[in-house]
């Protein structure tokens, strides 16, 4: 076995990865809650995989009702070292049509209703969010989508808005002027809290739809997100098994294993030892190392 175990994030319309062997299903409870179901611990080849269907199995949770801290707690205590999520994402650029897979690198949060930390009550943390996703895993995994036959982009900016509804025009419009390239509504705060757990973090999203700023576009809708996402499926899914294929065998250490170390503010003495406890693998390094 490689040192890595990759957490994949399944998004819309990606409920299982079926190239992972000698699968086990892991239940697994987190200080936040239960994850979005149980988790799934394979490999293809070398590599270890833990994967995590986002909405659970029958897509049964909102974007909103998505626990994104019990989700990336139940990826650490599983032993995952880095998380690549995968989803299906609106396009707000007329050279993104569907079809398109996007290697995600900036984010413009505007969700409102969801916890977005680990931290407070008596263990802060202020981690950096200036370049949110791991640019080792995101090359890796656009190199990965390219070899699994997707038309690739390699950068672009991810409007996560709160939803369940979509967007309307006037907000479609103000999005595409603030900057940003595609629309979704999950990967806020998965990958802030990703960057609190020490996790490289990626996003391969999959355009799905126009949204709504096309004139001459019919406005986006379920139904035609879920046809196009069976018509991406087969390439994310081929994607997991070609970034199993390209990974370094060892791997080698990541800046983001060790944010912590700058980014942990409160004293030792007066680090809340029970708060430290629950969090448990997400701190134990930094800690143990303040304390020696
Ligand atoms: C089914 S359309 C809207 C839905 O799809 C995306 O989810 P995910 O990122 O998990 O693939 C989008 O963010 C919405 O949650
Ligand atoms: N247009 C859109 N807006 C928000 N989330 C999406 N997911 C897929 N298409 C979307």
């Amino acid at each position: 076995m490689t040192g890595w175990t990759i957490g994949i994030i399944g998004g819309s319309g990606l409920y299982a990865i079926d190239a992972l062997e000698d699968v086990e299903r892991l239940v697994v409870d987190t200080p936040w809650g239960a994850p979005s179901d149980t988790l799934v611990r394979g490999r293809i080849g070398a590599v270890r995989f833990v994967f995590l269907p986002r909405h659970g199995r029958g897509h049964r949770l909102s974007p909103t009702e998505v626990n994104a801290r019990a989700n990336i707690h139940a990826l650490k205590l599983a032993g995952c070292t880095d998380i690549l999520a995968l989803s299906a994402i609106g396009s707000l650029r007329e050279e993104l049509p569907p079809g398109h897979f996007v290697a995600v690198d900036q984010f413009i949060d505007r969700t409102v209703h969801r916890d977005t930390s680990f931290f407070g009550a008596g263990l802060i943390a202020h981690v950096s969010m200036a370049d949110p996703v791991c640019p080792r895993l995101s090359t890796l995994a656009a190199h990965a989508g390219e070899r699994a036959g997707a038309r690739m982009v390699h950068g672009g900016t991810y409007l996560a808005m709160e939803g369940p509804q979509f967007s309307t025009r006037a907000e479609s419009h103000l999005y595409r002027q603030w900057g940003a390239d595609v629309i979704g509504m999950t990967a806020m705060p998965e990958a802030k809290l990703a960057r609190e757990a020490e996790l490289p973090y990626a996003l391969i999203g999959m355009v799905t739809d126009y949204d709504c700023w096309r004139e001459d576009e019919a406005h986006v809708e379920v139904d035609a997100v879920l046809a196009q996402l069976v018509a991406n499926g087969a390439k994310a899914r081929t994607l997991v098994a070609e970034l199993a294929a390209i990974l370094p065998e060892a791997r080698t250490a990541s800046p983001i294993d060790t944010v912590l170390d700058q980014a942990l503010i409160t004293h030792i003495s007066h680090v809340d030892r029970a708060k430290a406890e629950s969090l448990g693998p997400i701190v134990s390094r930094v800690l143990a190392k303040r304390d020696g």
